[in-house]
């Protein structure tokens, strides 16, 4: 049996359980496979429900956690989706790096869909409360201080590199921003000194954060646009983000270096 969504919620009445939320689902692509899953402040615990004895539980910390969305389904039930990036062995590798692991549930306790949806939200609302959720700024002071959802303005340099900046945004790092929640603004530079005259230009208060995704030039000069403007002491204090889209990477390489 489901659990009523309207019922208080048994985190609480589970035996050494004192969870954040507890709920058991079904599998998002298999009704068959259910899943006890609880949320706790550290990490999502999941255990299929089975009669077999094995029933391996498997936990995902939430400090590798991006965000999680709710959505409906195709028939009255709703579904909640938690995306996470653990450090793991690469295939072939002797080096781990972080990679993706999808969790979708499907919630179908009721007959009417807006019961099953609140319930969705009400997971995917916890998860965004928790203290623990990865920020995509990394660690150090500035993941502290952005504000969520942090408004965000992508400047891409398509000729950056092998030419490869933007496939690499598509490809990768919009999923990413969507997972995540994170609103943005993307910005294909069109010459050289674009990004220079918009930042210069820009009504900051726009934005929580401005990425580049390219070498360190285009970087450069976006920090020249900020400084080149008249409230230069405050505009130079606005978040920057890199993301390695150029041939060399230098700084960004070095950034990620010293998070570590
Ligand atoms: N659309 C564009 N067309 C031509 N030049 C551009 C365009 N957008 C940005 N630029 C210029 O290209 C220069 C080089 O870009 P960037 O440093 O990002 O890439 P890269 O040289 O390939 O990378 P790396 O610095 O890692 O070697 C920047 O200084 C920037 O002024």
């Amino acid at each position: 049996m489901e659990k009523d969504a309207s019922a208080p919620d048994p985190s609480r009445q589970r035996n050494g359980f004192s969870g954040v939320l507890y709920g058991e689902f079904a599998d998002a692509l298999n009704d068959e496979l259910r899943y006890s899953v609880s949320l706790t402040e550290s990490a999502l615990t999941i255990q299929r429900i089975s009669s077999s004895p094995d029933r391996t539980k498997v936990a995902f910390n939430l400090s590798d956690c991006v965000g999680c969305r709710s959505h409906t389904g195709p028939d009255t039930s709703a579904y909640f989706t938690a995306y996470f990036y653990p450090m793991k062995r690469r295939w072939m590798s002797a080096g781990l790096a972080r990679q993706r692991v999808e969790q979708c549930f499907r919630v179908a306790p009721a007959q009417d869909p807006l019961v099953n949806l609140r319930e969705a939200e009400r997971w995917s609302d916890t998860f965004l409360l928790l203290p623990n959720l990865l920020h995509l700024p990394g660690k150090g002071v500035a993941c502290t201080t952005l504000r969520r959802p942090c408004r965000t303005m992508i400047l891409v340099n398509p000729h950056s590199g092998r030419g490869q900046a933007l496939q690499l945004f598509t490809g990768h790092i919009q999923a990413m921003l969507t997972e995540a929640d994170v609103p943005y603004t993307l910005v294909i530079t069109e010459h050289q000194n674009h990004a220079r005259e918009l930042v210069r230009n820009a009504d900051l208060s726009q934005w929580d954060a401005l990425v580049i995704m390219s070498g360190d030039g285009l970087l450069f000069e976006v920090i020249n646009g900020l400084m080149e403007r008249e409230d230069w002491q405050q505009a130079i204090k606005t978040p920057l983000g890199i993301l390695p889209g150029g041939s060399g990477n230098a700084l960004a390489a070095s950034l990620h270096h010293y998070s570590q």
